[in-house]
């Protein structure tokens, strides 16, 4: 089956276009404002996504103010939790805005496994990102990879997907290790911090199988 590839920290029309070129499934919007690759509801909302590409919004523990906002006025297909979101709180956002969500959980050792169970009870999707390093201003999108080798063998019961430290050269090895049919990379398709690269792009999805 054709693998999904979602491209995280889209922030203008020409990198959702390149997203899209790629063959890529989903495109990602930040809105963590510590994030280089932060989006303002302004610039989100003047954004023209191609029909293709579906739009994730990634929140980090988010309240209700920012989501209604974000909901409002962005044509979102997905809701990327990628905070310290309880399991109930997951379910009160999936069921206040009836979108899909993907709970992001955080990896580094066999002890931090036991949530994706958890968090597959009450999110549409789970993504397995790497923890983030000590002192770390973002929970994420560091280009830090985990150990896949942890997630050999695993069975699971929704869809999910593989992030953390993805380049174009280590996709396919990641893929292979883990079984991921779904994968998502930020800072490894970047030429500075917040800067997409269209040639790192179109590599990683081809590296990906697209
Ligand atoms: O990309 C960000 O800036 C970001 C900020 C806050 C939370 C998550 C963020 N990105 C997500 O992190 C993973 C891994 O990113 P990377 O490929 O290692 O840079 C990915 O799921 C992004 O969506």
């Amino acid at each position: 089956m054709r693998p999904l590839v979602k491209i995280c920290g889209l922030r203008t029309d020409a990198d959702l276009q390149s997203v899209a070129d790629a063959g890529a499934h989903y495109g990602g919007l930040v809105f963590f404002p510590k994030s280089p690759r932060a989006v303002d509801l302004d610039t989100a909302a003047a954004l023209r996504a191609p029909d293709a590409l579906k739009l994730v919004a990634l929140v980090v523990d988010a309240d209700d103010a920012l989501l209604d906002a974000i909901i409002a006025r962005i044509g979102v297909q997905m809701l990327q939790l990628h905070g310290h979101e309880t399991p109930e709180r997951v379910a009160a956002v999936r069921q206040r805005y009836g979108l899909p969500i993907m709970k992001a959980i955080s990896v580094a050792t066999r002890d931090d496994l036991p949530a994706i169970a958890t968090y597959e009870a009450v999110a549409d999707q789970i993504l397995l990102d790497a923890k983030a390093p000590k002192g770390a201003i973002l929970p994420g999108g560091n280009g830090v990879a985990f150990d896949w080798t942890l997630l050999q063998g695993r069975v699971w019961s929704k869809p999910w997907m593989l992030a953390g430290g993805l380049t174009p050269e280590n996709v396919a090895e990641g893929m292979r290790l883990t079984g991921a049919a779904q994968v998502d990379v930020s800072s490894g398709v970047e030429s500075a911090p917040g800067v997409k690269d269209p040639a790192l792009i179109r590599a990683f999805a081809a590296a990906a199988g697209l």
